[in-house]
Protein backbone atom coordinates (compact mmCIF):
# COMPACT_ATOMS: atom_id res chain seq x y z
CA UNK A 1 0.00 0.00 0.00
CA UNK A 2 0.97 3.34 -0.75
CA UNK A 3 1.39 6.05 1.48
CA UNK A 4 0.91 9.74 1.24
CA UNK A 5 1.35 12.51 3.22
CA UNK A 6 -1.47 15.15 2.66
CA UNK A 7 -1.30 19.01 3.35
CA UNK A 8 -2.97 19.30 6.74
CA UNK A 9 -5.95 21.72 4.97
CA UNK A 10 -7.75 18.60 2.93
CA UNK A 11 -11.07 18.14 3.96
CA UNK A 12 -12.66 15.30 3.26
CA UNK A 13 -16.51 14.23 3.62
CA UNK A 14 -18.25 10.56 3.90
CA UNK A 15 -21.47 10.69 3.19
CA UNK A 16 -22.96 7.00 3.43
CA UNK A 17 -25.73 5.07 4.36
CA UNK A 18 -25.95 1.72 6.09
CA UNK A 19 -29.05 -0.49 7.56
CA UNK A 20 -26.60 -3.68 8.69
CA UNK A 21 -23.10 -1.73 9.31
CA UNK A 22 -21.02 -3.03 6.06
CA UNK A 23 -20.99 0.37 4.58
CA UNK A 24 -20.44 1.95 7.52
CA UNK A 25 -17.52 -0.31 8.60
CA UNK A 26 -16.01 0.40 5.02
CA UNK A 27 -16.65 4.48 5.63
CA UNK A 28 -14.68 4.12 9.28
CA UNK A 29 -11.69 2.06 7.86
CA UNK A 30 -11.88 5.29 4.88
CA UNK A 31 -12.10 7.98 7.62
CA UNK A 32 -9.50 6.44 9.41
CA UNK A 33 -7.32 6.17 6.29
CA UNK A 34 -7.57 9.78 5.35
CA UNK A 35 -6.77 11.00 9.32
CA UNK A 36 -4.24 9.02 9.69
CA UNK A 37 -2.72 10.78 6.06
CA UNK A 38 -3.11 14.51 7.82
CA UNK A 39 -7.29 15.04 6.31
CA UNK A 40 -9.95 16.27 8.50
CA UNK A 41 -13.00 14.24 8.28
CA UNK A 42 -16.29 14.44 8.50
CA UNK A 43 -18.37 11.25 8.47
CA UNK A 44 -22.06 11.63 8.26
CA UNK A 45 -24.79 9.24 7.60
CA UNK A 46 -27.90 9.97 5.63
CA UNK A 47 -31.48 9.70 7.58
CA UNK A 48 -33.92 6.87 7.55
CA UNK A 49 -36.63 7.60 4.37
CA UNK A 50 -39.02 4.24 4.83
CA UNK A 51 -40.57 3.95 7.74
CA UNK A 52 -40.39 2.13 11.06
CA UNK A 53 -42.49 -0.55 10.06
CA UNK A 54 -40.41 -1.29 7.81
CA UNK A 55 -37.03 -0.75 9.40
CA UNK A 56 -38.77 -3.32 12.23
CA UNK A 57 -38.97 -6.26 10.06
CA UNK A 58 -35.28 -7.27 9.56
CA UNK A 59 -33.23 -8.47 12.40
CA UNK A 60 -31.10 -5.75 13.31
CA UNK A 61 -31.88 -3.12 11.06
CA UNK A 62 -33.83 -0.72 13.96
CA UNK A 63 -31.12 -0.91 16.27
CA UNK A 64 -28.34 -0.69 14.07
CA UNK A 65 -30.10 2.84 13.01
CA UNK A 66 -30.71 4.09 16.06
CA UNK A 67 -27.06 3.37 16.98
CA UNK A 68 -25.46 5.09 14.07
CA UNK A 69 -27.86 7.98 14.49
CA UNK A 70 -26.21 8.04 18.01
CA UNK A 71 -22.74 7.90 16.39
CA UNK A 72 -22.88 10.12 13.12
CA UNK A 73 -24.75 13.48 12.20
CA UNK A 74 -26.98 13.18 8.74
CA UNK A 75 -25.51 14.61 6.22
CA UNK A 76 -25.83 18.38 5.73
CA UNK A 77 -25.84 20.41 2.41
CA UNK A 78 -23.09 22.90 4.00
CA UNK A 79 -20.94 19.62 5.09
CA UNK A 80 -21.13 19.24 1.12
CA UNK A 81 -19.84 22.57 0.48
CA UNK A 82 -16.98 22.45 3.33
CA UNK A 83 -15.26 19.46 1.83
CA UNK A 84 -12.93 19.69 -1.02
CA UNK A 85 -13.77 15.76 -1.23
CA UNK A 86 -16.65 13.98 -0.93
CA UNK A 87 -16.67 10.23 -1.01
CA UNK A 88 -19.84 8.18 -1.21
CA UNK A 89 -21.39 4.61 0.37
CA UNK A 90 -24.22 3.12 -0.39
CA UNK A 91 -25.91 -0.15 -0.01
CA UNK A 92 -26.68 -1.61 -3.38
CA UNK A 93 -30.65 -1.95 -3.49
CA UNK A 94 -32.18 -3.62 -6.53
CA UNK A 95 -29.28 -2.57 -8.55
CA UNK A 96 -29.69 1.34 -7.38
CA UNK A 97 -27.98 3.00 -4.63
CA UNK A 98 -30.26 3.41 -1.43
CA UNK A 99 -32.98 6.11 -1.90
CA UNK A 100 -31.46 7.62 1.76
CA UNK A 101 -28.68 8.65 0.07
CA UNK A 102 -30.22 9.59 -3.22
CA UNK A 103 -32.51 11.81 -1.00
CA UNK A 104 -28.88 13.87 -0.06
CA UNK A 105 -27.95 14.23 -3.42
CA UNK A 106 -31.44 15.92 -4.22
CA UNK A 107 -30.81 18.45 -1.42
CA UNK A 108 -28.28 19.67 -3.45
CA UNK A 109 -30.59 21.42 -6.23
CA UNK A 110 -29.37 25.18 -4.45
CA UNK A 111 -25.36 23.97 -4.57
CA UNK A 112 -25.62 22.69 -8.21
CA UNK A 113 -27.43 26.01 -9.41
CA UNK A 114 -24.65 27.92 -7.82
CA UNK A 115 -22.07 25.02 -8.61
CA UNK A 116 -21.06 25.05 -5.38
CA UNK A 117 -19.64 21.78 -5.59
CA UNK A 118 -17.78 21.94 -9.02
CA UNK A 119 -14.26 20.89 -8.90
CA UNK A 120 -14.52 19.26 -5.54
CA UNK A 121 -13.44 15.60 -5.56
CA UNK A 122 -15.80 13.03 -5.80
CA UNK A 123 -15.56 9.12 -5.50
CA UNK A 124 -17.77 6.15 -4.87
CA UNK A 125 -18.23 3.06 -3.07
CA UNK A 126 -20.88 0.22 -2.46
CA UNK A 127 -22.05 -2.83 -0.68
CA UNK A 128 -24.12 -6.11 -1.50
CA UNK A 129 -25.14 -9.08 -1.08
CA UNK A 130 -24.09 -11.29 -3.61
CA UNK A 131 -21.05 -11.36 -6.02
CA UNK A 132 -22.45 -10.06 -9.09
CA UNK A 133 -25.36 -8.25 -7.33
CA UNK A 134 -24.61 -4.90 -8.28
CA UNK A 135 -21.76 -3.39 -6.56
CA UNK A 136 -20.11 -2.50 -10.09
CA UNK A 137 -22.91 -0.39 -11.42
CA UNK A 138 -23.91 0.92 -8.18
CA UNK A 139 -20.96 2.66 -8.04
CA UNK A 140 -20.91 3.63 -11.88
CA UNK A 141 -24.65 5.27 -11.27
CA UNK A 142 -22.97 7.55 -8.75
CA UNK A 143 -20.72 8.99 -11.05
CA UNK A 144 -23.96 10.88 -12.69
CA UNK A 145 -25.23 12.71 -10.33
CA UNK A 146 -21.31 13.74 -9.59
CA UNK A 147 -21.09 14.60 -12.98
CA UNK A 148 -23.96 17.16 -12.88
CA UNK A 149 -22.68 18.98 -9.74
CA UNK A 150 -19.15 19.48 -11.84
CA UNK A 151 -17.31 17.16 -9.34
CA UNK A 152 -13.95 15.98 -10.70
CA UNK A 153 -14.82 12.38 -10.39
CA UNK A 154 -12.12 10.24 -9.63
CA UNK A 155 -12.38 6.23 -10.46
CA UNK A 156 -10.10 4.09 -8.38
CA UNK A 157 -8.57 2.06 -11.67
CA UNK A 158 -6.08 -0.21 -10.55
CA UNK A 159 -3.78 2.67 -9.29
CA UNK A 160 -2.73 0.58 -6.11
CA UNK A 161 -2.55 -3.47 -5.20
CA UNK A 162 -5.42 -3.11 -3.13
CA UNK A 163 -7.46 -2.79 -6.43
CA UNK A 164 -6.41 -6.05 -7.91
CA UNK A 165 -7.97 -7.59 -4.70
CA UNK A 166 -11.00 -5.45 -3.82
CA UNK A 167 -13.17 -3.38 -5.18
CA UNK A 168 -13.66 -2.11 -8.86
CA UNK A 169 -12.20 0.12 -10.91
CA UNK A 170 -14.98 2.41 -10.26
CA UNK A 171 -14.72 2.43 -6.66
CA UNK A 172 -14.38 0.03 -3.13
CA UNK A 173 -16.96 -2.70 -2.76
CA UNK A 174 -17.18 -5.83 -0.59
CA UNK A 175 -20.07 -8.67 -0.80
CA UNK A 176 -21.58 -9.48 2.33
CA UNK A 177 -23.84 -12.19 2.04
CA UNK A 178 -27.15 -12.45 3.41
CA UNK A 179 -25.98 -12.76 6.53
CA UNK A 180 -24.48 -9.59 6.19
CA UNK A 181 -20.76 -10.72 7.14
CA UNK A 182 -18.00 -8.15 7.81
CA UNK A 183 -16.09 -6.59 4.75
CA UNK A 184 -12.55 -7.97 4.40
CA UNK A 185 -9.29 -6.65 5.21
CA UNK A 186 -8.76 -6.95 1.32
CA UNK A 187 -12.18 -4.66 0.82
CA UNK A 188 -10.89 -2.49 3.77
CA UNK A 189 -7.72 -1.91 2.15
CA UNK A 190 -9.57 -0.97 -1.49
CA UNK A 191 -11.36 2.07 -0.06
CA UNK A 192 -8.53 3.53 2.39
CA UNK A 193 -6.58 3.20 -0.61
CA UNK A 194 -9.76 5.20 -2.24
CA UNK A 195 -9.80 7.53 0.49
CA UNK A 196 -6.05 8.53 0.45
CA UNK A 197 -6.01 8.84 -3.19
CA UNK A 198 -8.99 11.03 -3.39
CA UNK A 199 -7.29 13.29 -0.50
CA UNK A 200 -4.30 13.30 -2.27
CA UNK A 201 -5.84 14.85 -5.48
CA UNK A 202 -7.63 16.82 -3.43
CA UNK A 203 -4.71 18.27 -1.97
CA UNK A 204 -2.75 18.73 -5.37
CA UNK A 205 -5.42 20.62 -6.95
CA UNK A 206 -5.87 22.82 -3.81
CA UNK A 207 -2.30 23.71 -3.65
CA UNK A 208 -2.05 24.57 -7.59
CA UNK A 209 -5.01 27.07 -6.13
CA UNK A 210 -7.59 24.88 -8.39
CA UNK A 211 -10.41 24.36 -5.89
CA UNK A 212 -12.91 27.23 -6.79
CA UNK A 213 -15.44 26.19 -4.21
CA UNK A 214 -13.07 26.24 -1.16
CA UNK A 215 -14.61 27.61 1.66
CA UNK A 216 -12.44 29.13 4.73
C1 LIG B 1 -34.34 -3.33 -0.59
C2 LIG B 1 -33.08 -4.12 -0.76
C3 LIG B 1 -32.62 -4.43 -2.02
C4 LIG B 1 -31.43 -5.16 -2.18
N1 LIG B 1 -30.99 -5.40 -3.44
C5 LIG B 1 -29.83 -6.09 -3.60
C6 LIG B 1 -29.32 -6.35 -4.92
O1 LIG B 1 -29.88 -5.92 -5.93
N2 LIG B 1 -28.16 -7.07 -5.03
C7 LIG B 1 -27.49 -7.54 -3.91
O2 LIG B 1 -26.47 -8.21 -4.07
N3 LIG B 1 -27.93 -7.26 -2.66
C8 LIG B 1 -29.07 -6.55 -2.49
N4 LIG B 1 -29.50 -6.25 -1.23
C9 LIG B 1 -28.64 -6.54 -0.08
C10 LIG B 1 -27.89 -5.27 0.36
O3 LIG B 1 -27.09 -4.79 -0.71
C11 LIG B 1 -27.03 -5.55 1.59
O4 LIG B 1 -27.90 -5.85 2.64
C12 LIG B 1 -26.20 -4.32 1.92
O5 LIG B 1 -25.21 -4.13 0.96
C13 LIG B 1 -25.55 -4.45 3.26
O6 LIG B 1 -25.05 -3.16 3.57
P1 LIG B 1 -25.28 -2.56 5.02
O7 LIG B 1 -24.81 -3.63 5.97
O8 LIG B 1 -24.41 -1.36 5.07
O9 LIG B 1 -26.72 -2.24 5.22
C14 LIG B 1 -30.71 -5.57 -1.05
C15 LIG B 1 -31.18 -5.26 0.24
C16 LIG B 1 -32.35 -4.55 0.38
C17 LIG B 1 -32.82 -4.20 1.75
Amino acid sequence: MESHSLPDTVRLLIAFYSRSGSVERLAVAAAAAAEAAGATVRLRRAREVVDEATMRKSDGWLDNAQRQNALYEAPATADAEWADAILFGTPCYFGAMATELKAFFDQLGPQWKRGALAGKVGGAFATASWPHGGTEIVTFSLYAPMAHLGMVVVPTGYTDEAMLEAGSPYGASAIVGAENRPPRTEDLDAVRHQARRMCAIAGALLAADEMPNRKD
